[in-house]
């Protein structure tokens, strides 16, 4: 079982590591343009998989492309020197944020 905190970590010992053959090592050695490349991709295809569940695997086809973004934004954050401490420091800043904004006026549609 490998936890968000435990790809991260094998990601980053994949940047500090190299090792040939490595998908983890082909994004880092293509650089940033590509691994934003692919964090775009993968997010559409999130989108896609949300819209169209009749997919070959199902409600799977959401959770298997969630899985490939995260992993992609991880490689993102550890190129970027962004530590997934950082993440979860800025999400735990947000907690209990949601009460700032209870007077905000309906959203219509646009
Ligand atoms: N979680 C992942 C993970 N998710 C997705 N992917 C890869 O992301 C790629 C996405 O598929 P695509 O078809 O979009 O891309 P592609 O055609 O293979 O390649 P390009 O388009 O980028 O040229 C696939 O090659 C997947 O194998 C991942 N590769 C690695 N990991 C983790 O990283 C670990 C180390 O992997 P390596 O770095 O390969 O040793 C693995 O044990 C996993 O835990």
């Amino acid at each position: 079982m490998q936890n968000l905190d435990e790809l991260y970590a094998m990601i980053l010992d994949r940047k500090n590591n190299p090792k040939k053959g490595s998908y983890t090592d082909y994004l880092f050695t293509k650089g940033l343009d590509k691994i934003l490349k692919k964090v775009g991709e993968e997010s559409t295809e999130v989108v896609v998989a949300a819209k169209n569940p009749d997919k070959p695997r199902g409600d799977g086809e959401l959770v298997y492309e969630s899985a490939d973004l995260l992993y992609h934004l991880c490689v993102l954050w550890a190129n970027q020197g962004v530590t997934f401490d950082q993440i979860k420091e800025e999400l735990a800043k947000r907690e209990g944020l949601m009460s700032e904004y209870k007077d905000r006026p309906e959203i219509k549609d646009l």
